[in-house]
């Protein structure tokens, strides 16, 4: 059995973190005492004696955590958006590339992906690197997430109160905290424009990318490539070009992914196969978070990566 201590544990993603885990024939959950959850000396004692601790803070306290962790030898997975592209860090996307999940598996430091951007960068990291998309392409990418996306306090707002939008864009000084790792990931020369919006539904998100091609290059040889890097990829499912895959098609919803660590890509192009728009779908909380830790603890435990990954 090996022994995981969740930092952060009764939060929205620590929650769903532990409901996973409880599950795990390997691994066993040591929590701390509510009552001690900000005492820095108990978290001590828990992260020695822990395989790997998983930190589901706010960023401030997720960096206090790390210090921690420094001084103890602690193996940590940061679900915060600290990490991710700090160096000395491994960035977990196990599908980032061939070499990632070595990477994770034999890293101290590991930072879970942002949920926006695991969406973002499964889609134009591949096509970057074949050379089928410009690095200095200028990409817009448009989404909408659950609410569960802001944590306890925008969970609160839209459960407690009557003070909640359907739908609301954010993010409108273009600077939100995922434009870093989606640039440096994906592998652009800058940071995409990036319009961010929550709406009125518990989870689920959809990310989309804009796109207009050059030099001959076609949407269909996009949706070739991008079939082709993820064929073997449990977790990612590249849908027929043009199939809008969705329960409520020909709409394209947030839905049909919850409490999965399942992401479904599609590639929907105009009739001049020359512009379109790449899509990603996922829970915010699976494979967007606490899916995603999972995942990416199996990788780091050597154990198969697709154990009690859903809800
Ligand atoms: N929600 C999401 O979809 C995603 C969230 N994340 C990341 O996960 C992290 C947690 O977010 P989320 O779960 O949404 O946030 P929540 O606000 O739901 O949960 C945060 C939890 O941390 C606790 N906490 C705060 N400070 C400390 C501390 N010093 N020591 C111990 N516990 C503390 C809080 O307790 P209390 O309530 O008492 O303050 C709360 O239980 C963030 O860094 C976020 O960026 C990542 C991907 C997706
Ligand atoms: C709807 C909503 O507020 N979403 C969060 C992102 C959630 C996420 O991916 O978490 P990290 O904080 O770990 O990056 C936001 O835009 O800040």
């Amino acid at each position: 059995m090996k022994k995981v201590f969740i930092d952060g544990e009764t939060g929205t993603t620590g929650l769903q973190v532990r409901d996973r885990l409880i599950k795990h024939p390997n691994i066993e959950i040591i929590s701390i005492d509510p009552e001690k959850k900000r005492d820095v000396e108990e978290k001590r004692r828990l992260m020695k004696e822990a395989d790997v601790t998983v930190l589901c803070l706010p960023d401030d306290a997720a960096k206090d955590s790390v210090a921690l962790a420094k001084e103890e030898g602690s193996r940590i997975l940061d679900a915060s958006s600290v990490h991710r592209v700090a160096e000395g860090w491994v960035y977990g996307l196990p599908e980032l590339d061939v070499t990632q999940r070595e990477k994770i598996q034999q890293a101290q430091f590991v930072s879970n992906p942002g949920c926006y951007p695991t969406g973002a960068i499964l889609l134009l990291k591949p096509l970057v690197e074949a050379g089928l998309l410009p690095a200095s392409g200028d990409y817009s990418v448009n989404a909408v997430s659950g609410y569960s996306g802001g944590g306890n306090a925008l969970i609160d707002r839209y459960e407690s109160t009557h003070n909640a939008p359907a739908f609301a864009a954010y993010g409108l000084n273009f600077s939100h905290k995922h434009l870093p790792e989606m640039q440096v990931w994906a592998g652009l020369d800058k940071a995409p424009i990036f319009v961010p919006s929550v709406g009125h539904f518990r989870q689920g998100m959809l990310t989309f990318l804009p796109i207009q091609l050059k030099d001959g290059v076609t949407m269909a040889q996009l949706h070739t490539k991008l079939a082709e890097v993820y064929a073997k990829d449990t977790f990612v499912t590249v849908n027929d070009l043009n199939v809008v895959k969705d329960n409520s098609a020909p709409f394209l919803t947030p839905h049909g992914l919850e409490n999965t660590n399942q992401i479904e890509l599609s590639v929907l192009s105009a009739p001049d196969n020359q512009s379109g728009v790449l899509v990603a779908k996922l829970d915010n909380l699976g494979k967007g978070a606490s899916g995603a830790a999972v995942q990416n603890l199996n990788i780091m435990l050597g154990f198969a990566e697709d154990i009690a990954v859903n809800l």
